[in-house]
């Protein structure tokens, strides 16, 4: 007998099928934050949402996170976590253990896609000097080897997705005298997204999307316009680590990405709901001048 599970991506793929057939070959760029990795099996899902989204002819990349690991990590090691406007205070002892913990997650997430039977290839934002950056500081304050995206050479991910291998990518970088920085997820996804033009970029986190409480779930916002999105910022509807998750989605929009998702890495099958179905489960943000309120399948 077939599972229920099977059945119910079968009939969320049957009725997307013409979108399908439209977006063939397109990247996608699913960022999967630290938080929305909770459990085994719950990683396992995502993973099999992405890996499914390459088999019917998608190009996704994965750009992950792993902010807690990290963090349980640098604890494990006696030191303290600390951070300034979201970001981590990064000095050397806590860069070695960032890079570390995130090679580890990287390599975990790269055997879970090859269970699956999909070859693919994990690397850092060092690796073929994919993700160039400098200092960055926060307010004047330094915070240590932080790294602000200055430059990106997609050629190493063009030459993994022509050789069918699934890129599994995190968030380390290098300046231009080859010291590693650590970078915020976020900001490694969307300037990757940007510098390959996507199709679509989708933030996995552990909140149902952009909220208009942040401590009720149904007041989820299904679609917001650029505009109302900046206005959510402006009048501090959104707070903490959605600011800049916010931001980073502006941006990627005028910069010419169509449709950015935020969404919930923990519910089973976020990616093929949010991108299948018309009502989405998370957040779409869209330009100004797009047709709200008929998702059409995120077009
Ligand atoms: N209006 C809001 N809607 C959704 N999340 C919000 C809002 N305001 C603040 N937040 C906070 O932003 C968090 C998501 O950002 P962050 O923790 O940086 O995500 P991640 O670690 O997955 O990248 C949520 O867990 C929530 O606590
Ligand atoms: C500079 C900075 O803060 N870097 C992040 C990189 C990992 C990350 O962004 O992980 P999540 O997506 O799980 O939060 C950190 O050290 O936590």
């Amino acid at each position: 007998m077939i599972k229920q599970e099977y059945l119910d991506k079968a009939a969320v793929l049957i009725e997307a099928l013409p979108y399908i057939q439209r977006f063939n070959r397109k990247i996608m760029v699913v960022k999967y934050g630290g938080s929305a990795m909770i459990d085994e099996k719950l990683k396992k899902n995502v993973i099999a949402d992405v890996v499914l989204l390459k088999l019917v002819g998608f190009k996704p990349i994965i750009v992950h996170g792993g902010g807690k690991e990290i963090s349980r990590w640098v604890g494990m090691v006696g030191m303290e976590p600390h951070f300034v406007n979201g970001l981590r205070v990064t000095d050397e002892d806590t860069m070695e253990v960032a890079e570390m913990v995130l090679n580890k997650v990287n390599k975990e997430l790269v055997s879970m896609v090859q269970a699956l039977g999909v070859k693919a290839v994990g690397i850092s934002g060092k690796d073929g000097c994919l993700l160039g950056c400098r200092k960055k500081t926060s307010g004047g304050q330094d915070i240590g080897y932080v790294g602000d995206v200055t430059h990106v050479d997609p050629k190493i991910l063009y030459d993994l997705l022509e050789k069918d291998f699934l890129p599994v990518v995190c968030p380390i970088g290098m300046d231009d005298h080859f010291h590693s920085y650590n970078i915020n997820a976020d900001d490694a996804a969307s300037a990757i997204a940007e510098s390959m033009q996507a199709e679509k970029l989708a933030f996995l986190s552990d909140i149902e999307g952009v909220l208009r409480d942040k401590d009720d779930p149904s007041s989820l916002i299904s679609e917001l316009t650029v505009s109302e999105a900046e206005e959510l910022i402006r009048e501090g509807v959104v707070g903490g680590g959605m600011i800049p998750k916010l931001q980073n989605c502006i941006d990627a929009i005028n910069r010419g990405i169509s449709r950015v998702h935020i969404l919930d890495g923990r519910i089973p099958h976020c990616l093929l709901l949010e991108f299948f179905t018309n009502e989405g489960i998370g957040t779409a943000i869209m330009k100004d001048e797009s047709q709200k309120f008929n998702r059409e399948f995120q077009k």
